[in-house]
């Protein structure tokens, strides 16, 4: 079976890494590729690194050119991909790598990202419980944000097996700057970020909280608040967070390291490091894997997870193949065979 694929928003870094994963995938022949700004232009220009389509040329992301594909994958700014999306076929598979579709509560929404809810589909995080079963046949995914895919990756088990306690929860995440996406920015030039790290979105401010809470909640079927804080670090892919909670009393390590085992023994991309082990982004660059490590602080009574995922491939386009393969019935790796680099 052949699956004709469109990729939008192929001239940015999420796009691109889609793109760099299809083209290695078995099932899929890319179709349309679309760009905004760049439309008319060859790939090569945009994306040296995607050799064997370097004589593609982008065209406009209308509705036109991306119908008539099995599947779309959507890679565009906030607010961008919901009126496109709206007006694509029922049947299509449409894949949307940003926030868009990820909220279920219409004013958090609204409150973050300050335009009106487009609604909610199925959740592209398939290692969270029930959500590889919500994917199978799904004709619309929202792929996650990356951090909530670092910090629900690393805090699940626990709530899910109601090992922590619910409100007090601290995640700090270091991020490379592809997560800021491909545009100019200041805060993003070399003399900014090289040797130099910074948070921002500091006090609660960040979108990606009630996202993380939302996947939380779920996972303890009550509210969880947390305390979200990201860094840009200097470098250009990757995510490192640390996530701690308080645990329940009398919970030990061994029944935190039994809970983490259990969740993600079976799991092809997540992977709980031997003991003493700790996860460095290196490890994933360019590869589809979450690897994580655990610790009981006793002193403190907190569980420290660390988890180590790339922004643009577990974070962003590699969960969105993923999910399509799960969609789609095929093998839930096909096209991810992607190790990740050496130091
Ligand atoms: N970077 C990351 O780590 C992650 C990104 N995402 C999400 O993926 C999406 C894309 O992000 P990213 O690739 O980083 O961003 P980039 O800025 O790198 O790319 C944006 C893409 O969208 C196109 N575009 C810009 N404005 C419009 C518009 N008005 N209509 C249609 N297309 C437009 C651009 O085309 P052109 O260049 O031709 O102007 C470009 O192809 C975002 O929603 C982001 O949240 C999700 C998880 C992680
Ligand atoms: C470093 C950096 O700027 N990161 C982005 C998150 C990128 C991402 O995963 O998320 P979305 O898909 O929700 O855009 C940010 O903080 O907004």
């Amino acid at each position: 079976m052949t699956i004709s694929v469109a990729v939008s928003g192929a001239s940015g870094y999420a796009g691109g890494e889609v793109l760099r994963i299809l083209a290695g995938h078995p099932d899929v022949t890319i179709g349309a590729i679309t760009a905004h700004s760049n439309a008319g232009s060859r790939l090569g220009e945009l994306q040296p690194h995607l050799h064997g389509l370097a004589s593609r040329i982008l065209e406009d992301t209308t509705v036109e050119n991306l119908s008539g594909h099995d599947v779309v994958f959507l890679a565009l700014p906030h607010g961008a991909s919901a009126a496109i999306a709206a007006q694509l076929p029922a049947g299509t598979v449409v894949i949307d790598a940003g926030a868009d579709h990820r909220l279920e509560d219409a004013a958090a929404w609204e409150k973050f990202y300050g335009s009106p809810h487009a609604g909610t589909w199925p959740y592209g995080l398939p290692e969270l419980p029930g959500q590889r079963e919500a994917l199978r046949g799904a004709k619309r995914i929202a792929v996650p944000g990356c951090y909530p895919t670092s910090a629900l990756l690393a805090l699940t088990p626990g709530f899910s097996n109601h090992l922590l306690q619910a409100d007090d929860v601290v995640i700090v995440s270091a991020s490379g700057t592809s997560g800021a996406g491909k545009a100019a920015k200041v805060n993003l030039i070399g003399a900014e970020v090289m040797g130099s790290m910074s948070p921002y979105g500091v006090g609660g401010g960040h979108r990606h909280t009630p996202e993380i809470e939302q996947g939380l909640s779920k996972a303890l079927n009550a509210p969880v608040t947390v305390s979200f804080t990201p860094t840009l670090a200097p470098m250009s892919r990757g995510i490192l967070t640390t996530a701690t909670a308080k645990v329940r009393p009398g919970v030990t390590e061994e029944e935190l390291r039994h809970a983490w085992t259990e969740a993600y023994d079976d799991e092809p991309f997540v992977h709980l490091l031997p003991e003493g082990r700790w996860p460095a982004t290196k490890s994933v660059q360019g590869s589809n894997h979450a690897v994580m490590q655990l610790a009981l602080d006793a002193h403190t009574g907190r569980v420290i997870v660390t988890c180590a995922i790339d922004n643009l491939t577990k974070g962003t386009a590699g969960g969105a193949v993923q999910s399509m393969n799960i969609a789609l019935g095929l093998a839930e790796t096909a096209g991810l065979e992607l190790q990740g680099v050496a130091p």
